[in-house]
């Protein structure tokens, strides 16, 4: 039994602490929360004439489709075209079909909206008018729904749009996007396409939005933060292949895209001011990454070369707060549909730099913030974790500071300690103005080493052990976030991971929960009570809601077998029926896409009074909640 006694001492939890760490990795922007159906919409960064180069496409008919750098392209940013040839005398449909991102999902209610480029490159002297019929189908060529889109022959480029509504949903994702037309229309022509793309309803409505499903799932989190581009996809192989913000604004025809940082094309589309608007849609504020020289090649940019990287990160963030009346980029903005600046209070400076401490600390360090400090004192500056240690040794000396940790349930490398035990890593680090940012945080292994493709519960209470110290801590820890966020169930490059989603399934794993408990019951003072050791496999938080006069009970057991824990309260609450939340189940289970619900958190009733006596089953989290 563990006796736990409170004083009515404590800190203030900063609002931040719980949020979300986002960059494209798995599928997670384009193909994920990025609400594009087409893959391959744009044929960007590909290479002409290739195969690859029409991943996701394929001819109807007897067409014959290429992808081809047009000899008149749409815009500099999209020099490539998919050359649509129909062969003279042709009679029967012809066209070309989209896979989507490993499918496409038929909803019935939904209305799609739909567009493209096209053009004749050398029409004929009489033109052609006629009609396309964009549709979704399934693989076995099932019509669901389908459009009209007129369109005459031109060598200029023509934007068509067009939408249509599913009657039915299906079950399967194996359903393709389609445009036809017949043959006897086209035979003998050949056609240019690009920007082809198809958009579900998205998250509150927006144009160029998020999927709603996946934007639903983690405002059930509550999330204060999302910080993001990233993470590895900043930071480019190449210092060319960065991240660059510029090329993440503007229409998207003006957008080249990139060769991300985890194995495919990012479009970009999901670009600067598409994050900033859902962010504020979504109640969080951005921690903004900007690019420090550092690219994964292991290259870092010479010190006489940053001013190209400092400037690029100044105008990054008047795109965000800038003033719209007077700065260039901020212009940009507000032409994008927000005049008003975004909020934003936090700006990392580079990405797990530990990576490359010598030139951080010599100078990619101080060159970004010395000048953006400069230029915008009032904003906060993240220092990625650029030695090893419990302080950086950087100058000038950071205030805020992010560690990663990618640990198994017990063991836990940076900060040298236990992942279990480590819950007291912050308790044994002194008060001395650096604030903590656990950016990165997953046990991704078992104990035994074992790889995990999706959480289990062993590593999930683990994780809310330590997360026990966040609460804990919080006067010197003001954010945390789990990562890697998102995955594709068909194309994945890291996992574990902290949601799983398919084109029309969301699923929630045992770590998601956790992470929505912290943050739905953060309260806003945290109550300092019996200290407890590192190697307990009991841990406790008491926060309170001080508005709602409620305190939250946190108690972690990760442990497999039950152990009660004892709380006299510094108070007695008038309601002497309290309600609880609890996430536990047998070790090593998992939420996959065979068992989506296999763990999930339940409530329950229990009495409430001075004295509490809890029973946490093993492998549990709990929170009880007691009302003044
Ligand atoms: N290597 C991890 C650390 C890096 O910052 C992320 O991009 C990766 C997974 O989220």
């Amino acid at each position: 039994t563990f006796d736990v006694t409170f004083s009515t001492a404590g800190h203030d939890v900063p609002p931040t602490l719980y949020g979300l760490m986002f960059e494209d990795i798995n599928h997670s922007g384009d193909g994920g929360l990025y609400a594009e159906l087409i893959q391959n919409r744009a044929f960007q960064t590909v290479t002409p004439g290739t195969s690859a180069a029409l991943t996701a496409w394929a001819a109807l008919g007897s067409a014959k489709i290429s992808v081809v750098k047009s000899s008149s392209p749409v815009s500099s940013a999209l020099p490539n075209a998919l050359s649509f040839a129909v062969a003279s005398g042709t009679t029967s449909t012809v066209g070309f079909t989209n896979s989507g991102y490993f499918g496409i999902p038929v909803t019935a209610g939904w209305t799609y909206t739909g567009s493209f480029y096209y053009r004749t490159p050398s029409p004929p002297a009489t033109k052609v008018s006629g009609s396309f019929t964009a549709d979704l189908r399934s693989t076995g060529g099932t019509v669901f729904t389908s459009a009209t889109v007129p369109f005459t022959t031109s060598s200029t480029w023509q934007q068509a749009t067009f939408t249509f509504t599913a009657s039915s949903t299906q079950t399967s994702v194996e359903n393709l996007f389609a445009l036809s037309v017949g043959g006897s229309t086209v035979a003998g022509l050949t056609m240019e396409f690009t920007l082809i793309s198809l958009f579900p309803p998205t998250f509150n409505g927006r144009e160029n939005g998020f999927r709603m499903d996946l934007s639903e799932t983690l405002l059930d989190m509550k999330p204060a933060f999302f910080r993001f581009p990233g993470g590895n996809n900043l930071e480019g192989e190449t210092a060319a292949d960065r991240w660059a913000w510029e090329n993440t604004v503007g229409d998207l025809v003006d957008r080249p895209g990139r060769v991300g940082d985890w194995g495919y094309i990012n479009t970009d589309g999901l670009g600067l001011y598409e994050y900033l608007q859902w962010i504020e849609d979504m109640g969080m504020e951005p921690i903004m990454a900007v690019y420090a020289g550092y690219s994964l090649n292991g290259a870092s940019v010479a010190s006489s070369g940053m001013q190209t990287y400092i400037t690029e990160a100044i105008n990054q963030i008047n795109f965000v707060i800038g003033d719209a009346s007077t700065n260039a980029q901020a212009a940009i903005r507000a032409s994008m549909g927000h005049a008003d600046p975004f909020t934003l209070n936090y700006i990392e400076i580079g990405n797990e730099d530990f990576f490359s401490p010598t030139t951080y600390a010599d100078y990619r360090w101080a060159d970004l913030y010395n000048a953006l400090h400069a230029e915008f004192p009032q904003l906060h500056y993240i220092a990625t974790s650029a030695t090893s240690g419990n302080v950086p040794t950087l100058s000038p000396t950071p205030t805020y500071w992010d560690l990663h940790i990618y640990s198994n349930p017990i063991c836990l490398t940076i900060l040298k300690d236990f992942f279990i035990n480590g819950a007291f890593n912050f308790d044994i680090l002194s008060r001395n103005g650096l604030q903590f940012f656990q950016g990165e945080y997953a046990t991704t292994t078992e104990n035994s080493g074992a790889a995990l493709t999706y959480p289990f519960i062993d590593g999930s209470i683990a994780e809310a052990a330590y997360m026990a110290g966040f609460d804990r801590n919080s006067d010197i820890v003001f954010a945390a976030s789990y990562a890697p966020l998102l995955n594709h169930v068909s194309s994945t490059q890291w996992t574990p991971d902290l949601i799983t989603f398919s084109p029309n399934t969301v699923i929630r794993s045992t770590s998601y929960y956790v992470q929505q408990l912290y943050s739905l019951y953060k309260g806003d003072f945290y109550l300092q009570s019996t200290t407890n050791t590192a190697s307990s496999s009991v841990q406790w938080s008491v926060t309170r809601d001080t508005s709602a006069g409620q305190y939250f009970l946190k108690v972690i057991n990760t442990a497999t077998s039950a152990n009660t824990v004892v709380f006299t309260l510094p108070f007695t609450p008038s309601h002497t029926t309290g309600t609880g939340t609890i996430l536990t189940a047998p070790s090593g289970t998992q939420n996959t896409p065979t068992s989506p619900n296999a763990a999930v958190p339940s409530t329950f009733s229990f009495t409430a009074g001075k004295t509490i006596t809890y029973n946490a089953p093993g492998l549990s989290l709990s929170v009880l909640v007691v009302t003044e």
